[in-house]
Order: structure tokens, then C-alpha cells, then sequence
């Protein structure tokens, strides 16, 4: 594996001649400013380039909380100088979503659900665009239920499917449906495997993922307010999803691959099982057990990192 450049900022870069195009809007080219909302941050009032033109890999959650952790361990695992609590939210002023950034690493929440993570990717890949950005990586790292898994296993995404286990994400444009395949890079995912296997403890496999656009209902759970389906028919789409190779359920995973591999960015889904979803719905495991299950990913994505900078020995 042939360490990655430092501190390499886009134009500045010579190692470089053509820029990878991250976005795909002609209209983008015409406008004086982008004004990036929910993030706060915009390409007259921020030096985009200074702030972010050398972060090489993104990781993106669904919990704010988590994306700090996450950034906080990056700071201990890269030898970073300061101090993990002087790591500030860059999106401190806008409630929507946080963003960490330490050295070429940044960590972004993206909340519960497609619509969510898609106003955060549109807004991110336009800031590592306006950012000149080159050779970036992104990961989501996040949690799941499993199917037919023991809790703590960690899935990274083969396939990322929708409800009826269709390797697309579909999204409505000015009326009409727009579908956008969802494959991911397999030779990332094959290294991220390998990582696993020179960590402890960090139980891996490589399967599909199934994403839902809602947690109760929509993943077959019999807890919700609502429920139009017996015990039975529950288990036999959780059976039939089985036999399609899903081995996960989460909320973000086809619209994450779809817009990355529209945008040219290489990504990977890494997401731990929360419980094993023939054996039930309520994830009532300790919440020390979880916080521990929920560092799986992370440890693992670190270890990527590390490897890739050549940091380890
Ligand atoms: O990244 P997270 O752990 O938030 O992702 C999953 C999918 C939903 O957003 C959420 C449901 O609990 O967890
Ligand atoms: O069962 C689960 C657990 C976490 N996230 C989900 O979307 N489903």
C-alpha cells in the first residue's frame, strides 16, 4: 500500500496535473457564491482551500456525539499536537450537523435517514470541491440491526440494497424517479477486511446491507406505534432478506454509495449489529456494551488510516 501525500492542498499539489471532478452541476461553475447552509460555511465568507484543502479521508455517522469521539480518537491515534477538548465543532453555529477536523481526517454527523445524509453530501462534496480536494476517501461508520449475526459484528457493505434487496437508490427529480446504482469500491472494502484481521476483537464480515427509510415498520419491527404485520411475516422478509445476502439493516447506506460513486469519491460502509434481529426489535443491551460495540468501526477505520498514512510500524 503506497503511503498517501500530507499536507497536500489541492492546486498547491504538483504530484497532481488533472483535478478529479467531485461534483456534477454546470450550473455550479456560474454562481459567484455557494453558500454551504447547514454547515455555516460559504466560499466568500471561509477560505475553503486553507481550511480543508488537505483532508484525504471523511467519516461521516449519524450521531454528533459519535463524530466528536471519533474525531477525539483520531487526534490520540494520528499523535496530533493540542489537546482532544480544543477540537472544536466547525459547525458550531448551525444546529444541523457537526464537523471535526483533525490533520487529513474529518468527522461529520449526518443525523437519521436519507434525506438527512443527502443535504449533508450535497454540501460536503461541494465544500471538498470549492476545498480543491484530491484522492479523499470516505467512510460511513455507523450502527445496524443484524440478521443472523451475533451483536458486535461489524459489516462492511458489499452491496448496499433498498426494501426489496435492489442493489439502486431511487430518488424523485422534478416528478420523476431518478435511479442511481449503488456499488461501492470492493478492493477498499477487501482492505478494510484485512484490517480487521490485524485487530483483536473486532469480529468482520463482508455482506449486503439493506436500507430502510424508516426504523420500525420499514426494518419489520413489531415494537413501533404502528404495526401491520404478524410474527411470521416478519420473520419470513427477514428470512427472504437472509437469502439475498443482507446481513444488516440500517437508514443511510444506498444513498451514501449512490451520490459517492456519482461524485467519482471512493467509500466504504462499515457498521456494527446492535442486536440480532431474528432473536427480536428492542436493543436493551447495556449501554456500556453498546458504546463498545459502536467503537468497533471506528477502531477499525483508524487502523485503515494509520496504514494508509504509513503510521504504522
Ligand atoms: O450512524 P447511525 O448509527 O445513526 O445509523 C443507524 C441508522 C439510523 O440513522 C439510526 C437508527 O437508530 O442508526
Ligand atoms: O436495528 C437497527 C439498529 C440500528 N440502526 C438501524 O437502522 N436499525
Amino acid at each position: 500500500m503506497t503511503p498517501i501525500l500530507l499536507n497536500c492542498r489541492g492546486a498547491e499539489c504538483s504530484e497532481y496535473t488533472e483535478q478529479v471532478q467531485y461534483v456534477k452541476n454546470p450550473h455550479l461553475e456560474s454562481m459567484e457564491e455557494d453558500i454551504l447552509y447547514h454547515f455555516n460555511l460559504g466560499t466568500k465568507t471561509h477560505n475553503l482551500p486553507a481550511m480543508f484543502g488537505d483532508i484525504k479521508f471523511v467519516c461521516v455517522g449519524g450521531s454528533a456525539n459519535r463524530m466528536r469521539a471519533f474525531a477525539q480518537f483520531m487526534h490520540q491515534e494520528l499523535g496530533q499536537p493540542g489537546h482532544v477538548d480544543d477540537i472544536r465543532d466547525i459547525c458550531e453555529e448551525t444546529d444541523r450537523y457537526s464537523m471535526f477536523k483533525v490533520g487529513p481526517v474529518l468527522s461529520v454527523s449526518h443525523g437519521m435517514g436519507a434525506p438527512s445524509i443527502s443535504i449533508m453530501l450535497h454540501e460536503l462534496i461541494k465544500l471538498l470541491y470549492h476545498s480543491r480536494c484530491r484522492d479523499v476517501i470516505l467512510f460511513r461508520i455507523g450502527t445496524s440491526g443484524g440478521i443472523g449475526l451475533a451483536p458486535g459484528t461489524v459489516v462492511i457493505t458489499d452491496k448496499a440494497v433498498d426494501s426489496f434487496f435492489r442493489p439502486q437508490f431511487e430518488q424523485v427529480v422534478l416528478g420523476k424517479v431518478i435511479v442511481r446504482s449503488t456499488e461501492l469500491d470492493e478492493g477498499l472494502s477487501k482492505e478494510l477486511l484485512q484490517c480487521s484481521t490485524e485487530l483483536p476483537d473486532i469480529p468482520t464480515v463482508i455482506a449486503n446491507t439493506m436500507c430502510t427509510h424508516d426504523f420500525y415498520e420499514g426494518q419489520g419491527r413489531l415494537d413501533g406505534a404502528l404495526c401491520s404485520f404478524s410474527t411470521e411475516e416478519k420473520l419470513e422478509y427477514l428470512r427472504k432478506a437472509h437469502e439475498a445476502g443482507v446481513r444488516n439493516i440500517e437508514m443511510e447506506s444506498t444513498v451514501f454509495a449512490a451520490m459517492c460513486r456519482m461524485c467519482n469519491l471512493k467509500a466504504a460502509v462499515i457498521c456494527v449489529t446492535l442486536l440480532n434481529r431474528f432473536e427480536g426489535d428492542q436493543i436493551s443491551t447495556h449501554h456500556d456494551v453498546l458504546v463498545e460495540y459502536q467503537q468497533r468501526p471506528q477502531g477499525l477505520v483508524a487502523h485503515f488510516i494509520k496504514k494508509r498514512l504509513g503510521l504504522m510500524a
